[in-house]
């Protein structure tokens, strides 16, 4: 690569001790508002500030976002040959290590004349590595909410350093973050973890809440561990963050490594989160059944709701994948139910046409229009995540009044909720596949010696990634991006946007992403909107009405 110029770009402290303060802040009135059922206690975090943002410029606009490594903060530590290189199954793969300085391009679609843009540190097995196997001493953890994948994640780890690099330290701590502090850590070997990867959960118990960093960092620091495997969420690699932070400040020997998980698929940056494809494999089962039931009964509604907190990932793909689906309701796309152009005459008419209907709701949808007709919880969980109203049974509820006042149109609802089924199966193949990478990567940027990074794939190629990048902002399925609209072109269920929602959309849209301009007339979300997209309808925004 070109030489190219360091520019450490400072996260001003002034930002980091305003965050922790709006941070209490939202904790403390969360604390002090009426809930029928307080959550447990939350521990407030406060956060030791971020290290500095590694960039790294070069020529025609590339730019690296990149890792820190134990040497940013720990001078003349000693390297060591990489065991792979005498390792039998290795060391005949051609190019087996990647190049020190390879990187991966955020954007792989290119426009003529822009500049190279964002780039991460190619994830990958490194010539020269920073522990000697017998020195390693490695502790894995599982946060947050299950996912199907999370054995496979802990069995690799354990396998992958025992046989790449013939680490035999691994501990497991049991029950999230606050295991570090409140239990005894569990000895995890090849044998110990050989068929995990058939069960789902986690073997090691997972949990919210109980973030206490000072805790964490001592108990990294008295148990000797020198490479911490973090699997988790959004709300885990925030969390992630802060103890690479500290680690890091306290000048400890120590790899913090994040390895991404959710469900939902709502970590930024990388491609998808393992988990993901089985959920939407798994909800099929689910589709399948609600409209089994659908089209065997007269005007048949089928209701399936799926995970999604704030992002309608799972929705979006299932109901692309099955074809039996009429409308799927997401969190990032409101709806209404009532007038024209609402979803309660697109159901009536549907089922009309058909004699019935499957809908998908994602967990998260509709929370807005619910809290209108509903006393809201308002209530978070332990990690502060809100906890979200029923839309399934709201939606079911508001279907079956709908049609109560129409004497001449019975119908029957069959309502599945699945989602707890679907989060606690095993990983199907691919994940399977896709969580030995993850792994994998994760052991070998850990065994160079990078550190407070996240793992994961970016158009195809694994990559390091700053924890800042992957926690300042979640996935969401962007409404006027193809993908949706491939949705609404295969349901033929009405859009339900305000001009509102396609701005809101609009701002959330990739920035590298240049608008083309149309040949011929003007693109339809660009005001003024042609007049068949103004109809007003129900509630006088509706940009389309789906009278498809
Ligand atoms: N902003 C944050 N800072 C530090 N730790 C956090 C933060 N948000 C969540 N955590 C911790 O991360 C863990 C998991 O978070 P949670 O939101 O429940 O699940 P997930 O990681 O799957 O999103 C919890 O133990 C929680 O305390
Ligand atoms: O009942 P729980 O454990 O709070 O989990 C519910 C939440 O967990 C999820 O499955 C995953 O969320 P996280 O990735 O934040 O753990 C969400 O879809 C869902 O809202
Ligand atoms: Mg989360």
């Amino acid at each position: 690569m070109e030489a190219a110029t360091v520019v450490a770009a400072p996260v001003p402290a002034a930002d980091a001790a305003a965050a922790a303060k709006a941070l209490e802040k939202k904790l403390l009135a969360l604390e002090l508002a009426p809930s029928p059922a307080p959550a447990k206690k939350r521990v407030v975090v406060v956060a030791p500030p971020p290290p500095k943002k590694k960039l790294v410029g070069g020529p025609g606009g590339y730019v690296l976002e990149d890792v820190p490594h134990l040497t940013d903060y720990i001078p003349d530590l000693p390297t060591f040959p990489n065991p792979l290189q005498s390792h039998p199954a290795y060391s005949v793969v051609k190019q087996y290590f990647v190049m020190a300085d390879d990187t991966v391009a955020k954007k792989i679609v290119v426009h003529k004349g822009s500049a190279r843009g964002t780039h991460f540190r190619r994830a990958g097995p490194r010539q020269r590595v920073y522990f000697q196997p017998d020195e390693v001493s490695a502790a894995i953890v599982t946060c947050g909410g299950l996912c199907p994948g999370l054995n496979t994640v802990i069995r690799e780890l354990v396998c992958g350093l025992h046989d790449m690099y013939g680490v035999t330290r691994v501990v497991g701590i049991e029950g999230g973050y606050r295991g570090f502090y409140a239990r005894n850590t569990v000895e995890l070997t090849p044998r110990s973890v050989n068929g995990i990867h058939k069960r789902g959960g986690t073997v090691l118990g997972t949990s919210r809440g109980g973030q206490d960093t000072a805790k964490i960092v001592d108990s990294i620091q008295d148990r000797g561990i020198n490479q911490v495997y973090i699997i988790g969420g959004d709300g885990t690699q925030k969390g992630a963050a802060t103890i690479s932070a500290e680690v890091q400040r306290r000048g400890l020997r120590c790899a913090v490594v994040g390895v991404p998980k959710t469900i939902d698929n709502d970590i930024a940056v990388i491609d998808r989160s393992f988990g993901f494809d089985t959920a939407v494999e798994e909800a099929q089962r689910a589709i399948n059944a609600a409209h089994v039931e659908a089209e065997s009964a007269e005007n048949g509604v089928g209701v399936v709701k799926l995970m999604g907190r704030n992002s309608g990932f799972i929705a979006m793909y299932a109901t692309l994948a099955s074809r039996d689906v009429d409308l799927c309701l997401i969190p990032e796309s409101p709806f209404y139910l009532d007038g024209k152009g609402g979803l309660l005459e697109f159901a009536e008419r549907r089922l009309r046409e058909n004699g019935h209907m499957v809908i998908v709701v994602a967990e998260g949808a509709g929370q807005d229009i619910i809290a209108k007709s509903m006393r809201p919880a308002d209530t978070h969980d332990a990690s502060g995540n809100k906890v979200l109203l029923d839309v399934g049974l709201w939606l079911c509820a508001k279907i079956k009044d709908h049609f109560k006042k129409k004497a001449d149109f019975p119908i029957t609802l069959k309502y599945i909720d699945p989602t707890y089924m679907i989060r606690a199966v095993p990983s199907n193949a691919s994940d399977n596949v896709y969580c030995s990478l993850l792994a994998h990567s994760a052991i070998h940027g850990a065994m160079a010696g990078y550190t407070g990074f996240t793992v994961g794939p970016v158009n195809g190629r694994h990559a390091y990634i700053p924890f800042y990048r992957i926690t300042e902002k979640q996935n969401k399925v962007v409404i006027t991006d193809r993908m949706w609209a491939r949705v609404l072109c295969s349901t033929y269920q009405p859009c339900f946007f305000s001009l509102e929602d396609v701005e809101k959309a609009a701002g959330q849209q990739d920035d590298d992403e240049p608008l083309v301009p149309l040949v011929e007339g003007e693109n339809s979300l660009v005001k003024p909107p042609p007049p068949f997209l103004s109809s007003a309808a129900g509630n006088g925004a509706a940009l389309c009405n789906g009278a498809a």
